[in-house]
């Protein structure tokens, strides 16, 4: 059974592994889009004079889709990262780098994009020329479309495949006193100031100032462990770290209420779980500020953490003197990626 290529092979471009680079991150997506065409059109010239690098899968705005904001810059792109041996384990989901980038490695002794056997990284197995499997992550269908597209190499897998639905998820909330030192704290309230916004201020209403974007090296291994572990506690199913970043509430601020799941992206997507870690004191560092769950005043200390399922009504009242700052990440399950063993 040979099917066409999926809708989605616009958003991938094709460079030659040996030479492409990877651009900066937080540049604007028009410009990655031309980094990536260019890459394209020098493999194709390169193709065109009969040499067969191995070939690397470049989606510029794939995370774009739901991470671009509104000046235009990407803020956080998942990356696909090759495993260095065996299985894809759940650090390689959680990369976070400039472009979406899927190796593949021809295996064959010639290399040639019609002939006998490519692997490409537990993603897509092309064999005697044909699409045989797909693997792990279902967003990786695209690729394999592009594969038909532009190489004619014909498929014998369901490129559109069903996605296992969102496990359901109720409302709830867990909460861990002290779960950040001091140190780790003042660390964050060092990080550089981002120059983007997070929400646009609405008429009479000031939601929270983005204050700092903690890098996903320094901070990914703890934020997407906590996320973890509180998805385990709430019963909600986690498999990729979405945004987080330090927010600031000046006086005047709050964040009304709202729920932090995302129903327009529910056919691929959810949010499932938000956590909120409080990073200054309130009484002393700011006034007002408090954070309701469900309706009801929380007791937050610095350091504290309210873990919660992302459908369950939260919201921050105004603060009236003072900053007050908190830490924010969100855990997401992605149903093209599945379940992923921790
Ligand atoms: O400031 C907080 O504690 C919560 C922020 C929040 O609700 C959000 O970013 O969605
Ligand atoms: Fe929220």
């Amino acid at each position: 059974m040979s099917r066409p290529a999926s809708t989605h092979t616009r958003h991938y471009r094709i460079a030659a592994a040996d030479t492409y680079t990877r651009g900066p991150r937080n540049r604007p997506a028009r410009e990655g889009h031309l980094h990536a065409e260019r890459a394209e059109r020098e493999l194709r010239t390169r193709l065109a004079a009969g040499e067969r690098p191995s070939v690397v899968l470049v989606a510029p705005e794939r995370a774009t889709r739901a991470k671009i904001g509104q000046d235009g810059h990407v803020s956080k792109v998942f990356a696909w990262a090759p495993p260095a041996a065996g299985d894809i384990g759940l650090r390689d989901f959680w990369t976070h780098v400039p472009h979406v980038t899927a190796d593949l490695d021809v295996h064959a002794a010639r290399p040639d994009f019609a002939s006998d056997l490519y692997a490409a990284n537990g993603s897509v197995w092309v064999t005697s020329g044909r699409i045989r499997r797909l693997a792990v992550s279902q967003w990786l269908a695209p690729v394999a479309g592009q594969l038909v597209e532009r190489y004619g190499i014909p498929v014998d897998v369901d490129l559109t495949p069903e996605l296992p639905p969102c496990p359901p998820i109720g409302v709830g909330a867990v909460l861990g006193r002290s779960m950040l030192p001091d140190a780790l704290i003042a660390r964050l309230l060092a990080l550089p100031r981002p120059t983007r916004r997070l929400i646009e201020p609405h008429e009479g209403y000031r939601p929270p100032i983005l204050a700092a974007e903690p890098p996903w090296g320094e901070w990914g291994d703890l934020i997407s462990n906590t996320l973890v572990q509180a998805g385990k506690a709430l019963g909600a199913p986690i498999n990729y770290c979405g945004e987080f970043g330090v927010l600031e509430y000046p006086p005047g601020y709050q964040f009304n209420e709202h729920t932090d799941y995302v129903d327009e992206n529910a056919d691929t997507w959810d949010r499932t779980v938000s956590l909120s870690l409080l990073l200054n004191e309130p009484g002393r560092d700011f006034r007002g500020g408090q954070f309701e769950l469900g309706g009801k005043d929380m007791d937050l200390h610095r350091g504290d953490l309210v873990a919660f399922t992302a459908r369950t009504p939260h919201a921050v009242r105004k603060v009236t003197a003072g900053r007050r700052l908190v830490l924010v990440a969100f855990g997401e399950y992605r149903r093209d990626l599945g379940d992923v063993d921790s």
